[in-house]
């Protein structure tokens, strides 16, 4: 039976290990707080993240480190990504043997750039890790631990490690697809965030659904634009990572991203919104990273720059919709200049 730490008691991490023990896994679920681990043991629940989820009772929860680490073969980090690399360096410092690291963490690094695997090959040495495995995709917490139907996929540079978490995390409530992009699995499930974010503004707004459908199509335009730059799979951006999770994050009344943003757009400013959320709005940390990375990359990402401006510099929501709607006219599909016509469809008006 294998054994598997996961790192992170919040919402994903506690629907994550429900999967895990469902598949009769033996599961350490390590959190920063004694007080939420005792709740799990004693009363196999998690309430202030999962209200009214009853835990599988075979879930074991500790705040020590060292002892959720022991006897581990396979470690799932589900922390925020700004938690990510010191807990990182604590885990190096007590690893006696190399390991599988599984992350589930949606982000990218502002002034990095870097992504949650990267960080992770960062800060462990090659010596104590057999492999860096990502799972990703329309997956929030709430539905997962109440066990409805959810597909995900697990990416690696390594195949056969992406398999080894396809078969750890496959039950027929949560079906696991293989992808070897981990460059665009990584980049859609951080920056669908920046789009949530903006599609949850735009709601506070009062806008209707013609602007979410308008922000989520030429938002995934360009999430690819960025991610084909760093080298993804345009495909991927098509998959349950890139679509898929742009979806259920932009739709969903679960979505934090988009709760923090529908308060935004309604005129709450960004610490008000942080303080009364109490959970992670990992898009905001990303709309900063991915701001830098895009200028730095000479990518156009015009939704970004203006969720940026708003988030970082003080611009009213609707001032920055006014300025993406007023743009200079552009075509839709990026390979033609305007004034070109497309070779395939070469008709005069
Ligand atoms: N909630 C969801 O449905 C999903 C979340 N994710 C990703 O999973 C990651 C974790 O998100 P959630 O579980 O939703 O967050 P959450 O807000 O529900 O819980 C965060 C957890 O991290 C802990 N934490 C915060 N700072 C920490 C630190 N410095 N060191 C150690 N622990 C710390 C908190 O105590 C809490 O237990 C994020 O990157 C998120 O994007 C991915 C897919 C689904
Ligand atoms: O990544 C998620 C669903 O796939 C969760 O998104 P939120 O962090 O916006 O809730």
């Amino acid at each position: 039976m294998p054994s598997i730490t996961v790192l992170g008691a919040g919402s994903w991490g506690t629907a994550l290990s429900v999967v895990l023990a469902d598949n009769n896994h033996q599961v350490t679920l390590w959190g920063r707080s004694a007080d939420s681990a005792r709740e799990i043991n004693e009363n196999h629940t998690n309430v202030k993240y999962l209200p009214g989820v009853l835990l599988p009772e075979t879930i074991q929860a500790t705040n020590d480190l060292q002892e959720a680490l022991k006897g581990s073969d396979t470690i799932l980090l589900v922390v925020p990504t700004k938690a990510m690399r010191d807990i990182l360096k604590d885990i190096k410092s007590n690893l006696e043997r190399p390991v599988t690291f599984v992350h589930a963490s949606k982000g990218i690094e502002p002034e990095t750039y870097l992504r949650v695997s990267e960080i992770i090959e960062e800060e462990i040495p090659e010596n104590l890790r057999k492999a860096v495995v990502v799972l990703s995709g329309p997956s929030h917490a709430e539905e997962v631990s109440t066990r409805q139907p959810t597909t995900v996929t697990s990416s690696s540079v390594n195949m056969k490690a992406a398999e080894f978490v396809q078969d750890l995390f496959m039950n027929t409530n949560f079906r696991v697809y293989t992808n070897p992009d981990l460059i665009g699995v990584e980049i859609g499930g951080s920056l669908k965030n920046i789009i949530a974010l903006g599609a949850g503004m735009t709601s506070g707004l009062g806008y209707g659904d013609n602007a979410k459908a308008a922000l989520m199509t030429r938002g995934l335009a360009e999430i690819a634009r960025l991610g084909m730059k760093l080298g993804a799979k345009p495909m991927t951006f098509a998959g349950l990572s890139g679509l898929g999770d742009l979806i259920v994050t932009c739709t969903s009344v679960h979505s934090r991203n988009w709760r923090a943003g529908n308060m935004i757009g309604k005129g709450r400013t960004v610490p008000e919104v942080l303080e009364e959320m109490g959970m992670v709005v990992e898009g905001i940390r990303t709309t900063k990273a991915a701001y830098q990375l895009a200028s730095l990359e000479k990518v156009d990402m015009p939704i970004t720059s203006g969720l940026y401006d708003v988030l970082f510099n003080g611009k009213e929501p609707e001032a920055a919709v006014e300025e993406l709607m007023g743009r200079v006219k552009k075509h839709e599909v990026e390979d033609l200049k305007l004034g070109e016509t497309d070779p395939l469809n070469d008709m005069e008006p």
